[in-house]
């Protein structure tokens, strides 16, 4: 008899998994954007190395601003190291991003002096130091700037190019076959022979959200409800994979062989077989070696649904990436009672005004868990955890944004 588990202790059970141990590749820096750090990077040098100009204007020696005139003795371009020094009495044009000569302690910018036969006067005085970065301003030697672990985004991949590092080290991304079951599904390009046949749209659904996630994908296609194609599906998904998604025949119909292939044919263990949620009360999850197999519900909007709830935060948990899913407040426009003890996950659509989220249900279609249309547009998940109470409208509530794993 299956046992059912609530949502919380299934996710327990999912983020308790541990995958084999990571593998590393290294990749040049703009192939590693949205992966996972695997190493400390520190920096190897002080950022200015040497005090740089923050603006336009003249080298000068402090004290020489209550000078009638200092005199320019040379020009100082970004880019160039000038030979000459400031010393009393004179000055240096220094331009922003330049290094500050030798013997100037401040920068008076251009629009604090007159220029007089090659000489400056100052109109507005500056305090001591202005406008020179000091050596390390930015970071500073044996400084570990990005920690292992980090998702690489714009600001790492411009401080790395800045340290001149071409390629880092990012944790391997898990490969995920996916496979649909069903012996009235047919792939794409399929011949329809009879009225009961349908296209089945749940493999590449999952592996387009996997791909989003960054998973490499193995592409398993459709196969029968019959235990021998399943055994050898999964065997082979198992060579291949970490991961092995697939959906159909995990209820309790007389074709539904997902089940028993995994528990009796493969040995594998399951970690729990039928999660008190809606849609995908019969979702399996299984390991066997240090694979993982996650068999969903057949219906295409149940097992798009699972594939978000517990796919993605496995892909996430195998790169050792500390992300979660998009989840965010939002204010309700009606009264949604909770229908059943369970926690449920409606579709929505959703807008961002006037700095907040809100849900309405205009256009949702009701019916059973195959309504996948219902994800298109601008959609969320509305999630009723199963204690809660009856939302009423304009309440703030729990919701799954979509596009951002798009
Ligand atoms: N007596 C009961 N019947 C059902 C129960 C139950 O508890 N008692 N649970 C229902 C729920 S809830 C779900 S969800 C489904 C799950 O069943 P399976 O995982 O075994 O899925 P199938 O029966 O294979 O398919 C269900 C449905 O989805 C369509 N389908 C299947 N594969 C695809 C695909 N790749 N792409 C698109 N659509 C697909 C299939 O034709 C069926 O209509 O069981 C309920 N029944
Ligand atoms: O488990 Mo089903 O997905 O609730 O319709």
């Amino acid at each position: 008899m299956k046992r059912f588990i609530s949502y919380d202790e299934s996710l327990t059970i999912l983020n308790n998994i541990i995958f084999k141990a990571k593998t590393k590749e290294k990749l040049f820096l703009t192939n590693c954007i949205g992966r996972v750090l695997a190493c400390n990077i520190s920096a190897d040098e002080n950022s200015p190395q040497y005090p740089t100009s923050a603006m336009d204007g003249y080298a000068i020696k402090f004290e020489d601003q209550k000078n009638d005139f200092i005199e320019i003795i040379d020009k100082n371009p970004a880019g160039c190291v000038v030979e000459s020094e400031v010393s009393n009495g004179v000055c240096i044009k220094t331009f922003t991003g330049s290094l500050i000569p030798n013997g100037a302690d401040t920068l008076i910018p251009i629009e604090n002096v007159e220029v007089i036969n090659n000489k400056i006067k100052v109109t507005k005085e500056v305090p001591k130091g202005f406008a020179i970065r000091e050596i390390g301003e930015n970071y500073k030697k044996g400084e570990v700037l990005i920690k292992e672990g980090t998702i690489i985004g714009f600001a790492e991949i411009g401080v790395l190019a800045s340290l001149n590092i071409s390629q880092i080290p990012v944790y391997c991304m898990p490969n995920v076959a996916i496979a649909s079951t069903g012996s009235e599904i047919l792939d794409l390009g399929e011949e329809q022979i009879n009225e009961s046949q349908i296209r089945s749209s749940n493999h590449l659904t999952i592996e387009a959200l996997a791909k989003k996630a960054g998973a490499n994908t193995i592409q398993m296609g459709v196969v029968k409800d019959d235990i021998d194609s399943i055994t050898k599906l999964l065997e082979s998904g198992l060579e291949k994979a970490d991961i092995v998604v697939t959906t159909g025949g995990v209820s309790v119909g007389d074709y539904d062989f997902v089940q028993d292939v995994i528990k009796e044919k493969l040995n594998a263990e399951v970690l729990f077989h039928g999660v008190t949620v809606k849609p995908g009360m019969h979702i399996l999850l299984a390991k066997k070696d240090e694979k993982v197999i996650l068999a969903l519900p057949g219906f295409a909007y149940s097992s798009t649904v699972c594939a978000i709830l517990y796919l993605l935060p496995l892909i996430y948990n195998y790169e050792g990436a500390n992300k979660k899913l998009p989840i965010v407040k939002a204010r309700i426009n009606q009264d949604f009672p909770l229908k059943m003890n369970k926690t449920i996950f409606t579709a929505c659509n959703v807008k961002y005004e006037n700095n907040e989220y809100s849900i309405d249900f205009e256009g949702k279609k009701q019916g059973t868990s195959a309504i996948l249309t219902n994800m298109l547009g601008n959609p969320a998940l509305l999630i009723q955890k199963e204690d809660s109470k009856d939302i009423k409208a304009g309440e703030l509530v729990d919701i799954l944004l979509l596009n951002e794993l798009k």
